[in-house]
């Protein structure tokens, strides 16, 4: 991994419909980010959050999407901005904010990459387009819009697409799936290690899997953390819980893991609510994965 570390805030909140997400960044940074990442040795470099256009909170019946406009257009910037740090040879680290900002944050890493690889720790497959979308909420579509799946407005953003091909990514914790996105991981015969599998093989032979599954055919591998992969008794506060997640020292077991492997070139860390949780723990729990995957160790 980079020695250096460029920490960049996406306050987004537009792209679902529960407030509190944008205040993440601020949740993350006080539950002291940058001191941890600095006593494993690396320089790390704050460059605060990019600035969210005000709401406009439309529901747009035409396209079943809410707020594509200020979405598109801070994930625009927010991959410009990525596209810098990775330029400088950085490792981007960046907070949201709901998970929209992935499609900013890939746009502006992928281009540096012929075979990106994409972690997608979550809950859900975030594999939905307007038309499968149960809600209108794009922060249940940046996955799909990166394997260039649904609107222009979103899947272009960048100026290509897609951003990564459906071969080389691999989600992990998922336990609740729309229909659409059930066919799509059928259709493009997705990697997908469900709970299910988590429950089954157990966590270590989950992560050997995945990261042998990308280890050889990428260049850089994206890790997209949505902290509700996490079973909600660890972390309350995220928008959209769903019962029966990862526990909190599986999620350790998997960032340590990773650190291991060395193949992470690129971090978010999205949906910290810190509205709904309780005393922060939601942002710590996320600090501490940071820890373990920038390689912690205790002895
Ligand atoms: N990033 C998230 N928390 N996504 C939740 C998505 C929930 C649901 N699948 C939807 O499309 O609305
Ligand atoms: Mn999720
Ligand atoms: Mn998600």
């Amino acid at each position: 991994m980079e020695k250096k570390i460029t920490i960049l805030g996406v306050p987004m909140d537009l792209g679902q419909s529960r407030r509190g997400v944008n205040m993440g960044p601020s949740a993350i940074r006080y539950a002291g980010v940058v001191e941890r990442l600095e006593k494993l040795g690396y320089v790390v470099t704050d460059q605060g959050d990019i600035e969210i256009g005000a709401a406009e909170r439309l529901h747009d019946p035409e396209t079943n999407m809410k707020n594509l406009k200020a979405v598109a257009d801070a994930n625009a910037i927010l991959g410009e901005k990525v596209d810098g740090i990775v330029e400088k040879g950085e490792f981007p680290l960046i907070f949201g904010g709901d998970h929209s900002i992935a499609i900013g944050t890939l746009a502006g890493v992928s281009k540096h990459y012929k075979n990106l690889g994409v972690i997608w720790y979550d809950a859900h497959g975030d594999l939905n387009i307007a038309d499968t979308s149960p809600s209108g909420n794009i922060h249940g579509m940046p996955l799909a819009a990166s394997l260039g799946h649904g609107h222009p407005t979103l899947t272009d953003i960048g100026g290509y697409a897609p951003k990564v091909k459906h071969e080389n990514i691999v989600i992990i914790g998922a336990r609740d799936l729309d229909k659409g996105e059930k066919e799509l991981i059928k259709d493009k015969n997705i990697k997908v290690f469900t709970m299910h599998e988590i429950d089954k093989l157990g966590m270590t032979k989950v992560m050997e899997e995945a990261i042998d599954y990308l280890k050889d055919k990428t260049d850089g591998v994206h890790l997209s953390l949505d902290l509700d992969a996490l079973d909600p008794s660890d972390c309350p506060g995220v928008g959209t819980p769903v019962l029966g997640g990862i526990s909190y020292r599986e999620s350790h077991l998997a960032m340590e893991m990773l650190a291991e492997s060395g193949i992470i070139t690129s971090a978010e860390f999205v949906e910290v609510n810190p509205i709904l949780d309780e005393r922060n723990r939601t942002a710590t729990v996320a600090v501490a994965l940071m820890g373990s995957l920038f390689g912690e160790k205790l002895l």
